[in-house]
């Protein structure tokens, strides 16, 4: 199988397809199989691509953003998207470059976990029309497999040598850590999607992470038998200039889901990214031409804090809705601007908190600014949380109706750039 790495974003001829060149301008192409046979296929015309998500959390966070972000690129350039929720490969579990087993997971939890994900993929992809993209669930087809018809039919097009030279694989060998059959078999449950896709809707292109490769080429490879040709190509996995994947923060991961992750706590996440991801982030994760992309990289000081807003604002209103990322944007600046008491609470928090004595470590894990009581005590004790404007370093603080100000509310800071302003009912 010839595949390409890309090196430093660029491939080494000129693409005669929009979708291609689009991608790689945006920098969301890791790698590609046939880099000339892809590119033809997409310049040919409409091309049916499928990303495949896990039912693993009740969200998505904006490390999925990559793969999806993919997705609505090529739905406007004119391609078919199929988003594949994973109700039958969630019972398996991806062991892709993890040293250990996820935990199983309940039907019941895993029922619960794609009604989630449901709701932030449809925001993303339209679903609309007959010749709208198309949401599945490979339970349909998978949980109708028969074990002894399974392996007649595909487990002679799958060889152990073949699906030991996967990194993703090697990385849990190299680890010493086992391997379970259960485990090792979910390349070929995803490989049986891909195939099952293209015959069902014609589908032949797979879009994934990079640590999807593995299982990406099984299916083209599974394909290739079956007189296919298909596609694969990997979006890279992005880390934030301090090094960290994207989407993990010290509170948790960053969820598309706005039950897990208000709108506003959103917002300010983007609002706060690092200077030298501003560039790379307005091109990955927002639609604006590359021409604004570039001149708005440029900026800087005061400029370049409203540039975040503007990123910010721009992502919040690709998931959760141009009404609300016009709200965070106003009560970020009421908040940011010292108005605070006025602005629309960021954080509700039920009043029975209020009466069963709250200590500060708590309120620090209910806003999301802390992922645990122990990181909550750190923060805490490093002195950079402050109550209503002033530190409060005592990890033993309790919360009182004393501690309300105008309004009910009360402000809480983590750091410089983490506001809350909280109110009670
Ligand atoms: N920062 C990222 N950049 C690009 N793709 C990502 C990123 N984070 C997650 N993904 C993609 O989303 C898919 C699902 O992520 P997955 O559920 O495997 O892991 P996770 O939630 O990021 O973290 P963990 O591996 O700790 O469970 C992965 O296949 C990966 O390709
Ligand atoms: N294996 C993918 C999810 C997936 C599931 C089924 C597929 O057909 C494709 C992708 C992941 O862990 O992120």
């Amino acid at each position: 199988m010839t595949q390409h790495m890309i090196e430093a974003g660029k491939p080494a001829s000129p693409l005669k397809s929009e979708a291609l060149q689009v991608l790689f301008e945006r920098g969301l192409v890791n790698q590609t199989t046939e880099l000339e046979a892809l590119d033809t296929r997409l310049a040919e015309g409409p091309v049916t691509v499928y990303a495949g998500f896990d039912a693993t959390a009740a969200s998505l966070h904006v490390g999925h953003l990559m793969p999806l972000m993919t997705m609505r690129w090529l739905q406007k350039l004119g391609h078919r998207p199929i988003i594949v929720l994973g109700g039958g490969t969630s019972q398996v579990g991806d062991p892709s470059f993890r040293n250990e087993a996820r935990p199983l997971l309940e039907k019941q939890q895993i029922a619960a976990n794609i009604a989630g994900i449901r709701r932030s993929v449809e925001t993303l992809i339209d679903f609309s029309g007959a010749e709208g993209a198309l949401l599945v669930d490979n339970a349909d087809w998978l949980t109708e497999v028969k074990f002894l018809e399974f392996l007649r039919d595909y487990g002679s097009h799958f060889t152990v040598n073949r699906m030991m030279t996967f990194d993703s694989v090697k990385s849990r060998l190299e680890a010493q850590m086992p391997l379970t059959v259960l485990e090792f078999c979910y390349m070929m449950l995803q490989a049986v999607d891909f195939l099952e896709l293209s015959r069902r809707h014609g589908c032949s292109l797979q879009v994934g992470g990079s640590d999807q490769w593995g299982n990406i080429i099984n299916g083209v490879e599974l394909g290739r038998r079956d007189g296919r040709k298909l596609h694969g190509l990997t979006v890279p996995l992005v880390t934030t200039a301090s090094g960290a994947k994207m989407g993990k923060t010290a509170a948790g991961a960053v969820w598309l889901h706005p039950e897990h992750l208000s709108p506003f706590g959103f917002w300010q996440f983007w609002r706060n990214t690092a200077d030298a991801d501003v560039p790379r982030f307005l091109r990955l994760f927002t639609e604006l031409p590359l021409s604004e992309v570039e001149r708005l990289s440029d900026l800087q000081g005061a400029e370049l804090n409203e540039v975040k807003k503007l990123l910010a604002t721009h992502v919040t209103g690709i998931v959760h809705g141009a009404d609300a990322a016009r709200h965070a944007l106003e009560q970020g600046d009421a908040l940011f601007s010292g108005d605070d008491m006025n602005a629309e609470p960021t954080h509700t928090l039920p009043l029975t908190m209020l009466a069963q004595d709250l200590g500060l470590l708590e309120l620090l894990v209910a806003t999301g600014f802390a992922a645990s009581n122990s990181d909550a005590r750190r923060l805490v004790e490093g002195g950079g949380v402050r109550l209503n404007g002033n530190v409060a370093d005592d990890p033993r603080r309790r919360i009182s109706s004393g501690d309300l100000g105008a309004n009910d509310r009360l402000t809480l800071a983590a750091g410089k750039r983490r506001k809350a302003l909280v109110a009670f009912g």
